[in-house]
């Protein structure tokens, strides 16, 4: 198998987890990290005490004519599949995606899926912080009743979020429900926490079906999905207690693996 030449956009908690995970995969060749005008200097930085920066540019933009990568990865956020997954699908650059939350922005799955179309090429939305997407996906081929998701973190890992209108995050005592409603209202109100209700609807019966409760939880270190899933093809429920990364609590460890295993299995003879 070839080496893939790898564009990452963002340098964040998971862009460097994924970078030092794939440094023993020489088939996976970092060639150029796209981040925010202003961060540039900060990031070459960190890759030259590396040891592995030498060859990698560090640009606020994609060069598609004299740095053209084999694939593209997002680890960034909404405003990233705007400026860089759009443009590189539409220039037949296929794509990994691990901002799922940000599609439940109207008209931006139609919008990738144009572009792909456009670029004869795929984007890969990857399963992130939650499991189980294989069977969902499949589950729905024989049609889904309901899908149900039950999220609770950690009381500091919802600041910055309007749960801190409804509870004294900081001296929470008990588990809380500050959220229920669908899905769409879930990704509106809380954007960056929405991304493993997102990859649910996208998987299974989309935004409006798809029902959540969100929970602070002073009990819990970890953050902790349940889902069920109820149809023709059974039952399932699903429970993660994903440790958060050190570098973003309201990220969870597995996103980042879940990374590297896509990108592991584009160059691998097997792929699992
Ligand atoms: N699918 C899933 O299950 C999960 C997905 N996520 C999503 O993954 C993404 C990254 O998460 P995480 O690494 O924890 O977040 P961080 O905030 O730690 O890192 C994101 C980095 O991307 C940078 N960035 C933002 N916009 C752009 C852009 N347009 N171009 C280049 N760089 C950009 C940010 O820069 P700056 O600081 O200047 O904004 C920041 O350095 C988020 O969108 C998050 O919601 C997270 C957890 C689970
Ligand atoms: O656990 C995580 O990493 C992220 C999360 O809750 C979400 O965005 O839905």
């Amino acid at each position: 198998m070839s080496v893939q030449r790898i564009a990452m956009v963002g340098f964040g908690a998971i862009g460097q987890s994924v970078f030092d995970l794939i440094a023993d995969e020489p088939r996976l060749a970092m060639t150029r990290i796209i981040v925010p005008d202003g961060h540039q200097d900060e990031t070459r930085a960190k890759l030259d005490a590396s040891a592995r920066g030498g060859q990698i540019t560090v640009a606020a933009s994609l060069d598609l004519v004299n740095d053209r990568p084999d694939l593209l990865v997002e680890c960034a956020g909404h405003s990233a599949i705007e400026a860089h997954v759009l443009p590189a699908l539409k220039a037949g650059v296929p794509c990994m995606v691990v901002s799922i939350g940000a599609l439940s922005a109207p008209g931006l799955p139609e919008a990738l899926e144009a572009a792909a179309k456009a670029g004869n090429t795929q984007v890969h939305l990857l399963s992130g912080a939650i499991g189980g997407i294989d069977a969902l996906a499949a589950a729905r081929v024989a049609g889904l009743d309901s899908v149900t998701y039950v999220g609770r973190k950690p009381p500091l890992g919802w600041l910055g979020t309007p749960a801190e209108d409804k509870l004294d995050l900081r001296n929470l005592k008990e588990k809380a429900l500050f959220f229920e409603g669908s899905a769409r209202d879930a990704a509106r109100l809380y954007p960056k926490n929405a991304n493993v209700a997102a990859t649910l609807s996208l998987a299974g019966i989309g935004l409006d079906r798809t029902t959540v409760q969100l929970y602070a939880d002073p009990t819990v270190s970890e953050n902790i999905h349940y889902y069920e899933a109820q149809g023709a093809f059974g039952f399932m429920g699903v429970t993660l207690k994903g440790k958060p990364l050190a570098g973003n609590p309201k990220t969870s460890a597995l996103t980042v693996y879940s990374v590297v295993r896509a990108l592991k299995n584009r160059v691998s003879a097997v792929a699992v």
